[in-house]
């Protein structure tokens, strides 16, 4: 059984589309699982069935034809795009020659989807819940955690496994294989290629994201060869980068769902096209955001640091940060600062709702609350969700002042470990 995080994206929406430009990404607890099972007999074909118990509808089966898996189709005439994708993009990686039937079950947690209209359902242990939804995937409402990516890394990993002997899932090229498969198994069933920073960070956990070359997926999705995908998968240097950076110790993560939602396909656009027709005020505006960006990873570095070379002294600074003395966190405080500014002076002069009046509100407001280090609107921004870098023990604080306001604060921290193996005796009661 495999796990891989949900993300938040602190800094770096918009500027990560352009790979000169790299990006803040945080893993979170909120984890999507695949277990997989290989049945001891196999039939005429390959089977391949994959479970989503959780959500009405959630079972996908494909008969798959080894010497034609081009022409896979889904056996009750079900579409989960990036459920199909993924297992094309597996089969025309391996090539195996023996049949197997094998069945993935995946279960992802609580605060990646709207609980509406679902029951809660707990292990015996009481250790886990998870909700399942009385309609399908399709139509339950998403939190913005990036569902699609954790899904395809989280079932690329489980088929690679059933495929492999002696599986290591920390295996450092067996952990790029995973992440070069689901990138291009995720702009195929999205049809179009993003930056990849959620699948990115669904792998490795928290980094600091640097995207690839578009046209390096998209001559193989072009092409449709084996040879083609395996000498991208496996030989060739996608020049990403992918740094581990996480927060500070004592100071979380903090994020809100907001009612309401945007298309981040629509903000994206209208931005692309401002910075077509501005080309000299927006290369200002990336350079300037792209410095306070890089200056938040820095002194989050800085602090990482000054915790471990001076505990005591850190201790105290975040004791008084608790208080409202936020002067041991300036650095941070006035990046978060800056991004800010920046991504306003986006959406005012681009036209897109990246951060929009009602949640510059809301922001100055949770800003000015003790222990608060800042937050901003993630990702692309708009009306989805807020997030907040608070001192541990401010949080119950922010949680009370900030009750009566349009904010459900999600029950996640950062986590930043990226796909990893679990423990299958916490998940039995649910299989
Ligand atoms: N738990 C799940 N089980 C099965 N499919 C899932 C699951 N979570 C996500 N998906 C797939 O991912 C799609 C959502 O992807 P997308 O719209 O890109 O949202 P997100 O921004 O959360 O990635 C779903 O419609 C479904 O096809
Ligand atoms: C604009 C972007 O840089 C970031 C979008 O980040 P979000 O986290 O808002 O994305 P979704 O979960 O897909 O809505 C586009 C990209 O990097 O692909």
């Amino acid at each position: 059984m495999f796990s891989a995080p949900g993300k938040a994206f602190v800094a770096g929406g918009y500027l990560v589309l352009d790979p000169q430009y790299k990006a803040f990404v945080i893993a979170l607890s909120s984890r999507m699982y695949a277990h997989a099972h290989v049945d001891k007999e196999a039939g005429e074909y390959t089977e391949v069935c994959v479970k989503s118990p959780q959500f009405a509808e959630g079972e996908w089966c494909y008969k798959i034809d080894l010497s034609r898996p081009d022409l896979t189709q889904e056996t009750h005439g079900r579409h989960n795009p990036f459920v199909k994708s993924t297992i094309d993009i597996l089969f025309l990686y391996l090539t195996p020659e023996q049949n197997k039937r094998i069945t993935i079950t995946i279960f992802s947690d609580p605060e990646y989807h709207s609980q509406k209209d679902s029951i809660p359902k707990t292990s015996k242990t009481g250790l886990k819940t998870f909700y399942y939804h009385s309609q399908p995937i399709y139509k339950v409402a998403k939190t913005g955690l990036g569902s699609s990516a954790g899904l395809v890394v989280c079932l690329t990993t489980a088929l690679l496994s059933c495929f492999s002997d002696n599986f290591d899932v920390k295996n450092e090229i067996t952990l790029t294989r995973i992440h070069n498969l689901a990138q291009v198994a995720h702009c195929h069933a999205q049809g179009k290629i993003g930056s990849g920073f959620d699948v990115a960070a669904a792998t490795f956990g928290s980094i600091v994201y640097r995207r690839f070359d578009p046209q390096l997926v998209n001559r193989v999705l072009e092409s449709g060869r084996n040879e083609d995908l395996v000498q991208l998968v496996d030989n060739t240097d996608w020049k990403i980068q992918h740094t581990k950076c996480c927060l500070p110790p004592g100071i979380k993560l903090l994020m809100g769902d907001i009612v309401g939602g945007s298309e981040t396909p629509k903000l994206v656009s209208k931005v692309l096209e401002w910075r077509k027709k501005e080309p000299e005020r927006s290369l200002e505006v990336w350079t300037q955001l792209n410095s306070y960006n890089m200056r938040l990873v820095e002194s989050l570095e800085k602090l990482q640091d000054f915790s471990k070379s001076q505990p005591e002294t850190y201790k105290l600074s975040l004791r008084s940060l608790v208080e409202g003395n936020k002067s041991g966190f300036s650095d941070v405080v006035s990046s978060i600062q800056g991004i800010r500014q920046y991504m306003k002076i986006m959406t005012l002069e681009s036209g897109a709702e990246i951060e929009p009046y009602q949640q510059t509100e809301l922001l100055d407001y949770c800003m000015s609350l003790n222990g608060v280090l800042g937050g901003v609107v993630p990702g692309a921004g708009g009306y989805d969700a807020v997030c907040l870098l608070v001192a541990q023990g401010a949080i119950p604080e922010v949680v009370e002042r900030t009750k009566h306001l349009s904010v459900t604060w999600l029950n996640l921290h950062e986590q930043e470990t990226g796909i990893c193996e679990e423990d299958v005796s916490s998940f039995i009661d649910f299989l």
